[in-house]
């Protein structure tokens, strides 16, 4: 692993079983997160960015799948294969995790406050007292207005927009080197959202955490990316950084996702919703031969049913299309605008 590497994904599978059918949610998934960086992880709904964060944190139920392959290494160590205790070790202290629904992370029966000096306590082994006023800056340095009496809140006693936050302090009370955040704004209003996105920004930027963030909004991803990994029915399609991604975009999923973007134009009040990708993403359980946007691809040609194109790559700029060379010359200039 090379130095400045925190994380590294390698050729990570992960299939779950439904039904006697086999989802292949995960299909040979490689990337890496490097110190300070922010990785997004993109795609349609379906695609495996979520089953890519949990099995990064070997959180796959065994009732619900397996992850039958990969590595993934955390500053050298797989996390597929150490002891559990070693592993409840990393995600309690290097690595933390948000997720859309703060419902479903905050315990309802303790308060905000509790649940705060529980991890501050079982980190730095300090006084309750100590713990609390580091719990209420804690609060205040997530925007949680008027902290010292919310934490002394229930989670049902706070809006959406504030459980969300007291899950980010909660979150990042250990000062984690990674954090894994799934669709963490989807559920907010814009202005909370872009609040939040500025939050997570500063606190990186003060601390030098590294972030895999995971959405399907690209105009998150334009604003907080300095990679971006393109999914597309349980594999990478096209990964580079965030201006090659949305300069020279050469996969056509990825020039779909970015026309599809609605956009603000000068003069309307509503944002311009460019063209929608036609059809719907493959059911992974039966996948046919050859590229799986196939179907939906206008470029698409009869060889792009033979087989399924390996990641070509250049410029540390991947690509997962036979046709990429070709749509690339022949760029349509409004992707880029
Ligand atoms: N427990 C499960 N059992 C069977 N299939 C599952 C299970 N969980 C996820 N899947 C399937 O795995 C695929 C990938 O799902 P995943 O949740 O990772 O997608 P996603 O890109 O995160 O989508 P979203 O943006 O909607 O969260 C989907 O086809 C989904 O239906």
């Amino acid at each position: 692993m090379n130095d400045a590497e925190l994380l590294r994904v390698e050729n990570l599978r992960t299939h779950f079983h439904a039904h006697d059918r086999t989802v292949k949610a995960v299909e040979g998934v490689s990337f890496s997160v490097r110190q300070g960086s922010t990785v997004c992880l993109v795609g349609e709904s379906g695609s495996g960015k979520s089953a890519t964060a949990f099995s990064i944190l070997n959180l796959i139920p065994k009732s619900l799948g397996r992850i039958v392959a990969g590595k993934v290494l955390y500053q050298g160590e797989d996390l597929l294969q150490i002891p559990a205790r070693r592993l409840r070790g990393i995600l309690g202290n290097d690595i933390a995790m948000i997720f859309q629904e703060p419902a479903s992370a905050l315990n309802p029966v303790y308060t905000i406050g509790n649940q705060l000096t529980e991890v501050l306590r079982a980190h730095q082994r300090c006084t309750p007292r100590e713990a609390r006023r580091q719990a209420r800056e804690l609060l205040d340095r997530v925007g949680i207005a008027d902290a010292e009496r919310r934490l002394d809140d229930y989670p049902h006693q706070l809006s959406g927009g504030m459980r969300q936050r007291a899950m980010i302090a909660i979150a990042l009370s250990c000062r984690p080197k990674l954090l894994i955040a799934d669709e963490p704004t989807t559920a907010l209003d814009a202005t909370v959202q872009s609040q939040i996105l500025a939050l997570l920004h500063e606190l990186q930027q003060e601390t030098g955490m590294a972030m895999l963030f995971i959405t399907h909004d690209l105009s998150v991803v334009a604003e907080i990316a300095d990679r971006v990994v393109v999914m597309y029915a349980g594999r990478i399609v096209e990964e580079g950084n965030v201006m090659q991604i949305f300069d020279t975009p050469w996969m056509p999923y990825t020039r779909g996702l970015l026309k599809a973007r609605p956009q603000l134009q000068p003069g309307r009040a509503f944002p311009r919703r460019l063209s929608a990708i036609p059809g719907s993403p493959p059911e992974l359980a039966h996948l046919a031969t050859g590229c799986s946007f196939r179907p939906r691809c206008s470029h698409a040609v009869a060889d792009c049913a033979r087989k399924m194109p390996e990641l070509d790559m250049a410029d540390g700029h991947s690509v997962r299309c036979s046709r990429w060379r070709e749509i690339a010359a022949a760029a349509e200039p409004e992707v880029a605008a």
